[in-house]
């Protein structure tokens, strides 16, 4: 059903050519949101995240029954450089952790009825410094695009992409200072915590990175390799698989609407099957949604990532859609119209 990703540029235009969702279903299910029995609108945005999750999937009165979460992991050079509060090793530890069942993204996809997949990838081969270096040739950050096109079940109905790596917002945010421009300190954040020290390294870092990184990058799959990591293109690989088969994705915090943006950075329409699921505390994450057009469903102050506000997030989704399905309408139940 999934194309074959042999290239970049064949993932580039597989992303320019992925289907939209179904008008004729979003005629249908918006004709019966108007029929549902409560006022117009009373639902506010559960309605159009109804009609949304209607239209990608084809069906005017669909149900949510089997999301996905897929947590990609991976190690990055440039923690080797103080930016994150805890030490590379914790990425490889958390993974065990993930696979035990002991971390919050297993409590959190249990809790929405959801599937959880982890996928580390080369964790003994962290991605190069890129102050010093592209992160990843073209060739490492298609295996991580492709590592994440494959691991997206094509019978899931929606999904949650979610990270682990020490050190991945200093690649966010450099990507995303690439990407937008500014200046460093506007995207880099404390991540996991790191003192008022450790934020001035940090950004100093980021500024260094895209000084040495972005001039000549044609597009955000370009800074992807040259700034990001394995488990940030492999969240990107997921998110566009997820746009061709047509499942609905919910996006997470910041590193994940990282990923997004480097898709959206090539194709305008790239997320539109997507929504943010949350705005986390990492402090660029509300200037990254506005870019991406995305207002959050929720905000609880979270700043952790694994999938977490995603995962959180399926509750509203399938919320929405048990209304949208399950409801009577004015005719079924006698109830007198407006
Ligand atoms: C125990 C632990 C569990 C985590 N789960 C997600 N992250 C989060 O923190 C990291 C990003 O922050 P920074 O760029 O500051 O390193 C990522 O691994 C992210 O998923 C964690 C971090 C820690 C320490
Ligand atoms: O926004 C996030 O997802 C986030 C923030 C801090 C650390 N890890 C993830």
């Amino acid at each position: 059903m999934l194309p074959d990703l042999t290239d970049l540029n064949t993932f580039r235009s597989l992303l320019k050519q992925a289907p939209g969702p179904d008008r004729e279903t979003l005629r249908n299910a918006a004709d019966r949101n108007a029929q549902l029995t409560k006022p117009p609108g009373a639902l506010g945005r559960l309605e159009d995240l109804a009609i949304w999750y209607a239209g990608w999937r084809g069906d005017a009165r669909p149900s949510v029954t089997a999301p996905q979460v897929v947590v990609f992991a991976a190690n990055h050079g440039v923690a080797a450089q103080g930016v994150s509060a805890f030490p590379a090793a914790v990425t490889g530890q958390m993974v065990a952790n993930f696979r035990a069942g002991g971390a919050a993204i297993n409590q959190l996809a249990r809790a929405c009825g959801a599937r959880l997949d982890v996928l580390a990838l080369d964790l003994d081969r962290p991605t190069a410094d890129f102050t010093l270096a592209p992160a990843m040739s073209g060739d490492d950050c298609l295996a991580a695009l492709r590592a994440g096109w494959g691991s997206v079940d094509p019978a899931s109905d929606l999904l949650v992409v979610g990270e682990m790596g020490i050190g991945n917002t200093t690649s966010a945010a450099a990507i995303c200072h690439a990407l937008y421009g500014g200046e460093a300190a506007d995207w880099t954040g404390r991540g996991t915590g790191i003192d008022d020290a450790g934020l001035r390294i940090k950004t100093g870092v980021v500024a260094r990175g895209v000084a040495r990184q972005a001039a000549g990058a044609a597009d955000g799959l370009d800074l992807l390799a040259r700034l990001g990591g394995r488990e940030i293109a492999a969240m990107a690989g997921a998110i566009a698989a997820a746009r061709v088969l047509r499942i609905p994705v919910v996006l997470d915090g910041f590193i994940c609407c990282t990923a997004a943006a480097c898709l959206h950075d090539v194709c305008a329409r790239a997320l539109d099957h997507a929504v943010a699921g949350h705005q986390s505390d990492e402090s660029a994450h509300a200037a990254l949604l506005e870019r991406l057009g995305k207002a959050p469903l929720l905000s609880l102050g979270l700043r952790l990532g694994e999938g977490s506000g995603g995962a959180l997030a399926v509750n509203i989704v399938k919320a929405a859609v048990a209304c949208h399905s399950g409801m009577a309408t004015f005719d079924e139940a006698g109830v007198t119209g407006g």
